[in-house]
């Protein structure tokens, strides 16, 4: 196989708790993930000449070895030894720095990518081993779907599928490092953990209603307090019929998840007439694991 096409597919989380905090400054956390159909378009080609090239449709975007699709090829080739070499192109529609692991899927994406087209014969849970060194959230984007993800991200059980819902997707003009949020979570006390069971058996019960009502994530009430905007789209979105509204991981993306196509559309010209939000799509979850 000398060329691949790759989806490299968004997430939400659905429910995002944090335990405890580790000595190296990470977190233990308790999520439910949600891939979304929101995704970087990838194209992989073998190169005879040696090494790794880039291509990117945004130009602030890295496009050496601080780009994280750059570390997943440099990791399995010198690994490997690889000696050819690939041309990556990726082309980006996941918001940046939003809390929607754009980076982690395309990272996930060319790990897949480099085992299937130089036939490493790396197993998935070989790829999600060598993914969380790149990033917690890149061995969920390697199995993604509907799945619990604890320690820092990386213990994956999978989940009953979401039910079928329309997600409204809004991100704020501003950028948000997760880092940062993190810890200015520790200066916080945590008044409320959210639902995280209560999600899961609104996913076993197979009620959308259910699990949109027990929806949490600890690290908002953070980045609303410095960004006030993600609370003006939550309402608006709730305001427009959303089962329920909520930042998604570090922010400040919010989702909003919608019954029907049309009141998901509604809510987003809305956001866009009130200008809280240039970036808005309209899409739907994805429950297929990847094979
Ligand atoms: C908040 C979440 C929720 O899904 O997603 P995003 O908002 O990034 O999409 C994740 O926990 C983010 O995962 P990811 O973005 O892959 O994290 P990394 O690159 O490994 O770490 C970035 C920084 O976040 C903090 N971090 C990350 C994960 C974790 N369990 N505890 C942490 O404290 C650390 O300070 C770390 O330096
Ligand atoms: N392939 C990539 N796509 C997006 N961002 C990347 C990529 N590689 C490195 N980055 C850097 O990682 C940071 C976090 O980006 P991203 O993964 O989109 O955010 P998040 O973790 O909030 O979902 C950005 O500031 C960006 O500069």
């Amino acid at each position: 196989m000398d060329k691949m096409e790759l989806k490299a597919l968004g997430k939400i989380n659905l429910g995002l708790d944090v335990l405890g905090r580790r000595e190296n400054g990470y977190h233990d956390v308790r999520m439910v993930m949600q891939t979304v159909y929101l995704y970087d378009q990838i194209r992989m080609e073998k190169t005879k000449k040696p090494g790794i090239e880039l291509l990117t449709n945004l130009f602030y975007l890295p496009v050496n070895e601080n780009n994280l699709a750059y570390q997943a090829a440099d990791l399995l080739m010198k690994e490997f030894h690889v000696k050819e070499g690939v041309k990556i192109t990726l082309d980006k529609h996941i918001p940046v720095a939003a809390g929607m692991a754009g980076g982690s899927s395309n990272a996930a994406a060319v790990l897949f990518g480099i085992n299937r087209m130089f036939s490493l014969g790396l197993s998935q849970k070989e790829l999600m081993e060598r993914g969380v060194t790149l990033g917690a959230d890149v061995p969920y984007c390697v199995m993604r779907g509907t799945v619990l993800a604890e320690g820092i991200g990386e213990i994956l059980t999978p989940l009953p599928a979401c039910p079928k819902c329309h997600v409204l997707i809004a991100k704020p003009p501003i950028s948000v490092s997760t880092k940062l949020v993190y810890e200015k979570l520790d200066s916080h006390e945590i008044e409320n953990h959210p639902d995280i069971d209560g999600i899961i058996d609104g996913l076993y019960d197979q009620d959308i209603t259910k699990v949109a009502s027990r929806m949490g994530n600890v690290l908002e009430k953070v980045t609303i307090e410095e960004y006030p905007v993600i609370e003006q789209i939550k309402n608006v979105m709730k305001e427009q019929g959303a089962l329920n509204a909520m930042m998604s991981g570090s922010g400040p993306t919010v989702f909003g998840l919608y019954e029907t196509k049309e009141k998901a559309r509604k809510a987003a010209a809305k956001i866009r007439e009130k200008q809280l939000a240039k970036q808005v799509y309209v899409t739907g979850i994805h429950n297929a694991r990847r094979k």
